[in-house]
């Protein structure tokens, strides 16, 4: 399996198999989503889509990034949302990096999005389907954020069959100038425990899968069917 890592803007083609990833926070966000029981997650082209979209759906769950909004339910922390209950609801996302990211590779077969607590779910779906090639879209920093490579790094690493000892990529995201920001209260709509939570390695069963559903690009839950091979 030949592995890419690329920023968004160095997205050019259509890659046959997409591994976005976003650890801090959006894909840590949207797995926390899932797990308090969202049917699925749209992924918003722009703030305004997505209260178009909260317009047309009253019933929909609008979440950004940064700090609260009118109009937005939530923001996009996975402490702050942990306690919610999403019971077969839509969440509608809209994040600076995360959902633009996956948002670029619309047009490919199959768009993984992840983060650390998915690694394992999302690598065992990599080895089932054996690509020949997987691009990682490294959606932070202009593909340079530290949090957003070790975990491409580690899932592309896991994804080949290795035996790969997690300590040190967690701790390159540890070390994040995201996680940084995050601790500090430098970003707006967060809490003191959102870079631990960032940081739980396989907390979730399942990977997450985004397609386009009419207008709309969806992420839904998907559970690899293999057993971890190391
Ligand atoms: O919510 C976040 O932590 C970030 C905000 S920003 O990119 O640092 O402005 O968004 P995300 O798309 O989840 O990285
Ligand atoms: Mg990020």
């Amino acid at each position: 399996m030949r592995t890419r890592f690329l920023g968004i803007a160095e997205v050019t083609d259509v890659p046959d198999v997409a591994v976005v990833v976003d650890v801090m926070r959006a894909y840590t966000v949207a797995a926390w989503a899932f797990t308090r029981g969202a049917e699925r997650v749209v992924l918003a082209e722009s703030l305004e889509d997505a209260l178009a979209q909260k317009a047309r759906h009253p019933d929909w769950v609008t979440l950004k990034d940064g700090s609260p909004a009118p109009g937005f339910d939530l923001v996009n922390s996975p402490a702050l949302l942990r306690n919610t209950d999403l019971s077969g609801r839509t969440v509608v996302q809209k994040t600076t990096a995360g959902t633009v990211g996956a948002l670029a590779v619309r047009d490919a077969p199959l768009v993984l999005c992840a983060s650390f607590v998915v690694a394992e779910a999302t690598a065992g779906l990599l080895r089932e389907r054996a690509p020949r090639e997987v691009t990682f879209v490294v959606t932070g920093g202009s593909g340079r954020a530290e949090e957003d490579l070790a975990c491409a790094e580690y899932i592309a690493g896991r994804a080949g069959g290795d035996a790969v000892n997690a300590d040190p990529y967690l701790r390159r995201a540890a070390a994040s100038r995201s996680a940084a920001e995050l601790t500090q209260g430098v970003r707006e709509g967060s809490s003191p425990e959102d870079v631990a939570l960032c940081l739980e390695l396989d907390r979730f069963p399942f990977a997450m899968a985004a397609t386009v559903e009419g207008s709309l690009m969806v992420l839904r839950q998907v559970t690899p069917t293999d057993s971890p091979s190391a």
